[in-house]
């Protein structure tokens, strides 16, 4: 019988159409790229940055972010830290169906706990998880607080946010890391190319 894991009684159905042929017709390589950081990081803004770069190259992406996934996959979850887990592993197991699709799939979550972006990774391909940490100070983050939302953790009103009363893991190491140089954080356009070279150097985008 076959079982995994609360299933029983499933099996595996291969597709006539393989991930190589979907990656040629599309011109580009399946990966995924994970950005990871606190509230206000800039995660958002280089998600949908790079997926109009990606766009303008002729490129298939897709943003998974996680302010929009809890709006409905993930809508019965909260931010307590298995809530986060669960969302995570969800969103790692989408963004492995879109590269298989052959996408470029871009994932802008916090994604606090390192041993959740670990297991995203350990789903893909060698290579094909590019992890970018968005390096940023916290102090740069809650001055930026485009939704006031760390003006309500201070207040106590919201309770368990990141980098206030709840823990954020840098990655250890990483692909990609997105900080501020002599104390000027990189525009929008730069930390978009940044990441864009990346792809374009390690063969991302061509068949
Ligand atoms: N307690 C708490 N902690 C952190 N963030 C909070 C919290 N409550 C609400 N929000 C809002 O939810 C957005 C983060 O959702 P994520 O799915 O990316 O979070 S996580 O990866 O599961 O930790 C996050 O969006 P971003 O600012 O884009 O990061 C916040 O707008
Ligand atoms: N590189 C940047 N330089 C200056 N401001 C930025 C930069 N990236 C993002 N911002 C601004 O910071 C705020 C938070 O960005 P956002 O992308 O929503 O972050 P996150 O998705 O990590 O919460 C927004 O007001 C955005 O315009």
């Amino acid at each position: 019988m076959a079982t995994i894991g609360n299933s029983t009684n499933i099996f595996w159905h291969e597709s006539p159409v393989g991930k190589a042929e979907r990656q040629k017709l599309l011109n580009q390589q399946g990966c995924v790229v994970w950005i990871t950081g606190l509230s206000g990081s800039g995660k958002s803004t280089l998600a949908y940055s790079l997926n109009r770069e990606l766009h303008t190259r002729g490129k298939l992406s897709y943003v998974l972010d996680g302010d929009n996934l809890r709006h409905g996959l993930n809508k019965n979850l909260g931010f307590a830290a298995e809530d986060r887990t669960e969302n995570i592993r969800r969103v790692g197991e989408v963004a492995k169906l879109f590269a298989d699709a052959g996408l470029i799939c871009i994932a802008s979550l916090i994604s606090p706990y390192g041993k959740d972006r670990d297991a995203c990774r350990a789903l893909m391909p060698d290579k094909s998880f590019i992890e970018v940490f968005m390096n940023m100070p916290l102090e740069i983050c809650e001055g930026r607080d485009p939704k006031g939302l760390y003006k309500l953790a201070r207040a106590g009103k919201i309770k368990g946010f990141t980098g206030i009363d709840d823990p954020y893991e840098p990655p250890l190491s990483c692909e990609i890391e997105i900080k501020q140089k002599d104390g000027i954080c990189p525009t929008p356009p730069e930390m978009t190319t940044e990441v864009a070279t990346y792809l374009e150097d390690s063969g991302f985008l061509q068949a």
